[in-house]
């Protein structure tokens, strides 16, 4: 047909051989923009508060609430650009998105910032079980006072079988956050995923840097004075490390036991034995496994051996895994001391040594 419109319309009938090119021309174009498309949008699995925003995304929203409801509800890309409305890839998960119904999470990933926390959501949400938003509410830090209906309103419909989840690792560090996710349900459970707390600096950093290429140095940063050895606590990518303080507040509203802690380290170098851990603390059947992983030499981190009805990309975007920023080692040993007691106090408090010294 559109060759016989071409030919018709385009062409004089008797130049048959410059018909012919001019289709064949058209039709290689056409593949050529779709194969563009297919790369354009296959930069990242997930986008979150320290990645980039998904340029597919931007291009759909308008005020802040659509955008955010599009953008947790979409995380994958069409072919064409144009949002895949699914917040779940599974086939559960699509006919949850039919039938089901907005709840308030169950489960919330709540930190640390720069510990993992995309990689958690994006590999339990694999799971039939589990349906999740894409992007940061930030319910309970930025966005409290827009109300629960505002909050149930960005999460995906699920069966009843099914659980809810979202992830803001800022959570972790705000005052106000325990009292108010314990005012929504006193039976949510908590996910934080913790990682070395001198790394997790550098890391943040890195990012802050990428964004802001003239702030001071890290070390100018991370010291008040640094011949004495005196950390400056209230830098945000300091104070964050120091779990167990952040700790004591969950710790007045919620028990222990309603809380996993993740190894970050242990999730890049076993992903499935992390993953077994939190299925069974979300009462999940263990369905994530070693099967979903493989690790990625370039990317030199585990990546999704394929996400379900989807060949779309399978690892975390380019803000996971940069390369951080060179520290001296003089610094670095200077902050291990620092954080050291604070790590012991967080290690008998979890019960659990998660050997970063
Ligand atoms: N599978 C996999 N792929 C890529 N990256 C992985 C993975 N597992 C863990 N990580 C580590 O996750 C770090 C980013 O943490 P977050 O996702 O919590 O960051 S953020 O707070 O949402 O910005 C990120 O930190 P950096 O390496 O410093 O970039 C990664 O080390």
């Amino acid at each position: 047909m559109a060759y016989r419109f071409l030919t018709s319309r385009v062409v004089p009938s008797s130049n048959r051989l410059s018909r012919r090119s001019l289709f064949i021309a058209t039709l290689c174009l056409s593949f050529t923009y779709l194969c563009y498309s297919l790369l354009f949008c296959s930069d990242a699995i997930m986008q979150s508060e320290g990645d980039e925003p998904h340029r597919c995304l931007l291009l759909h929203s308008a005020a802040a609430t659509k955008k955010l409801l599009q953008k947790s509800s979409s995380y994958y890309c069409t072919p064409s650009g144009a949002p895949d409305r699914r917040s779940n890839s599974s086939a559960a998960g699509a006919g949850a998105a039919k039938f089901g119904n907005k709840k308030l999470p169950n489960a919330i990933i709540v930190g640390v910032k720069k510990g993992g926390t995309r990689a958690v959501l994006e590999f339990i949400r694999i799971h039939p079980d589990v349906r999740a938003v894409g992007t940061e509410p930030h319910f309970f830090d930025r966005n409290y006072d827009r109300g629960f209906d505002w909050y149930r309103g960005l999460m995906p419909r699920t069966l009843d079988s099914q659980i809810t989840m979202e992830k803001t690792p800022s959570y972790f560090v705000t005052r106000e956050a325990p009292r108010r996710i314990s005012s929504m349900s006193r039976n949510t459970k908590l996910i934080v995923v913790v990682r070395n707390p001198v790394t997790r600096a550098i890391s943040d950093y890195t990012q802050t840097l990428s964004k802001k290429p003239d702030i001071p140095t890290f070390e100018v940063l991370a010291f008040k004075n640094k011949s004495l050895g005196l950390v400056d606590t209230s830098w945000n990518a300091i104070r964050i490390g120091m779990y167990i303080l952040h700790l004591e507040n969950w710790l007045q509203y919620f028990p222990l036991s309603q809380i996993h802690f993740v190894s970050g380290e242990m999730l890049i170098t076993d992903p499935a034995g992390e993953l077994a851990r939190v299925q069974d603390f979300l009462g999940l059947k263990r369905i994530v496994t070693d099967k979903h992983f493989y690790f990625n030499k370039t990317k030199g981190f585990p990546c999704l051996k394929k996400p379900e009805s989807s060949s779309l990309p399978r690892c975390l975007g380019k803000s996971k895994g940069r390369t951080h920023v060179q520290i001296d080692q003089e610094v670095i040993e200077k902050l291990r001391e620092f954080y050291r007691p604070y790590n012991i106090k967080f290690y008998e408090m979890v019960g659990h040594d998660f050997r970063w010294d």
